[in-house]
């Protein structure tokens, strides 16, 4: 199964059962809509109409059978922070974009993160940090160093692709795909956590009662499957 579907605003399926948020967040014009449409659709969108704000339903199934739900949220680059912050609380993963074209915009990325940071009182994110536009290195503001200088603060990933060249496109699928398996893991380790913590606790309430004498600890035989 392979499918997009474009919904029409975050918040309208709230029902998260194994489907994985990502919002592409940076400033006007860096490229968002195109990165997103690009993973999506293989295609590219040369012409430049700013986006109001838009979520794609992603599903499709890999090789080894694993499901991947992604919704995708292509942010519009002008909005108030109030949105941002809804926009912060609403993701699971965060795609901070900037053009290397467009120093102002790099440093919008560092705001953006600061504040997701902020809002979700977390600084473990998990994230990419992407450097669009690497066709235009005629036109570079933003080396590629401080662009992996970024990444490391944030401790994350760092890309510079561009959503425009035709043979970059499994790199542009790669930071949706990277996004879903970070999150992926995430979630694994912390549902581990939980097990672990609600089995280790249900075990102390078992000596708890056979310590006040209300309950009693049985062991399986090997041999005969009777209780000792
Ligand atoms: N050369 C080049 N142009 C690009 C690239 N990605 C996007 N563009 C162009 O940059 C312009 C803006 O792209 P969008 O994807 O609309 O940018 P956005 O970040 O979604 O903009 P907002 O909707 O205003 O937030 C468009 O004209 C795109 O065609 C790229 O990798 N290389």
């Amino acid at each position: 199964m392979n499918g997009t579907r474009l919904l029409r605003s975050p918040g309208v399926n709230d029902a998260k059962d194994g489907t994985c948020r990502i919002v592409v967040l940076g400033t006007s014009a860096v490229g968002k809509t195109a990165l997103t449409v690009r993973f999506l659709t293989k295609r590219f969108i040369g012409e430049y109409s700013p986006t109001l704000e838009s979520v794609y339903r992603y599903c499709t199934s890999t090789a080894e059978d694993d499901d991947i739900r992604l919704d995708i949220l292509d942010t519009a680059g002008q909005v108030c922070t109030e949105w941002k912050e809804s926009y912060a609380l609403w993701a699971d993963c965060f795609m901070f974009v900037y053009s290397i074209t467009d120093y102002a915009s790099y440093e919008e990325a560092q705001r953006l993160r600061r504040l997701v940071e902020a809002t979700r009182r977390s600084t473990s994110l998990c994230c990419v940090v992407v450097g669009n536009k690497n066709d235009l290195v005629y036109d570079r503001q933003v080396t590629a160093r401080q662009g992996q200088e970024l990444a490391v603060e944030m401790g994350c990933n760092f890309y510079e692709v561009s959503a425009c060249d035709w043979n970059q496109i499994s790199e542009v699928c790669d930071l949706f795909l990277e996004l879903h398996a970070l999150w992926r893991k995430t979630r694994l380790a912390r549902d581990g956590r939980q097990r672990k913590s609600s089995s280790s606790a249900k075990f102390k309430q078992a000596i708890q009662k056979v310590i006040s004498g209300k309950g009693s600890i049985s062991r399986r035989s090997s041999s005969n499957g009777n209780n000792l």
